[in-house]
């Protein structure tokens, strides 16, 4: 019998980076609305940790693979953090008036769907982030990072234009990445019915 190399702990460093990265959200939630849509210091500041907080998933991803380290709860808490992070950037600039609420909604529902179906079947194993959302992530991750840093302050209103390209692709890339876990959901749970059938 071939011996099982031994599972890596879950209290590992890429983990407590996933979750270090989960407390930066409230923190540059709070530093944008107690800005309140100028471009104060705390503007600056809560734009500097969501950009921080972003940039950082691709580290514990890169750790864990590197290192051995990939966990389940790894595979699961990743894209929450990501989903937190955006979220909580979404949300936070609807709130002041810098996004319509419509688009916040959109991802929401997408990213929200993904997690509750990922804990829903959990039992056959963690789903992993696909190509598509991980592409997803970074569009987000570009959109988001623009909105959040006053730029219009220093180089003028064209700037909004910019912003609304790179949040319209995000947002095209958010649907489409969560249609296609969706499609791959229904022809997976259709292949296992065909399995219980015969
Ligand atoms: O779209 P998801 O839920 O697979 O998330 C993708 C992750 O954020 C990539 O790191």
């Amino acid at each position: 019998m071939t011996e099982q190399p031994p599972r890596p702990s879950n209290w590992n460093l890429p983990n407590a980076i996933t979750i270090v990265r989960i407390f930066f959200a409230p923190v540059f939630f709070w530093m944008l609305l107690a800005d309140g849509g100028a471009d104060g210091a705390l503007r600056w500041w809560a734009a500097v940790l969501f950009i921080v907080g972003i940039a950082t998933d691709g580290i514990d991803g890169h750790i864990a693979r590197s290192r051995g380290l990939v966990t389940e709860l790894g595979k699961l808490l990743d894209p929450i953090a990501d989903k937190v992070l955006t979220g909580a950037a979404l949300i936070g600039l609807s709130i002041i008036g810098e996004l319509w609420w419509w688009v916040t909604i959109v991802i929401l529902v997408r990213e929200v769907g993904i997690t509750v179906y990922r804990f829903a079947v959990i039992r056959g194993g963690v789903i992993p982030a696909s190509r598509g959302g991980k592409l997803k992530t970074v569009a987000q991750a570009i959109a988001i990072s623009l909105a959040l840093v006053p730029l219009w302050a220093l180089l003028g209103d064209w700037v909004h234009w910019v912003n609304w390209v790179f949040m319209g692709i995000a947002l095209v890339l958010t649907i489409v990445s969560g249609l296609d876990y969706a499609w791959n959901a229904v022809k997976l749970h259709r292949q296992q019915g065909e399995g219980t059938d015969a």
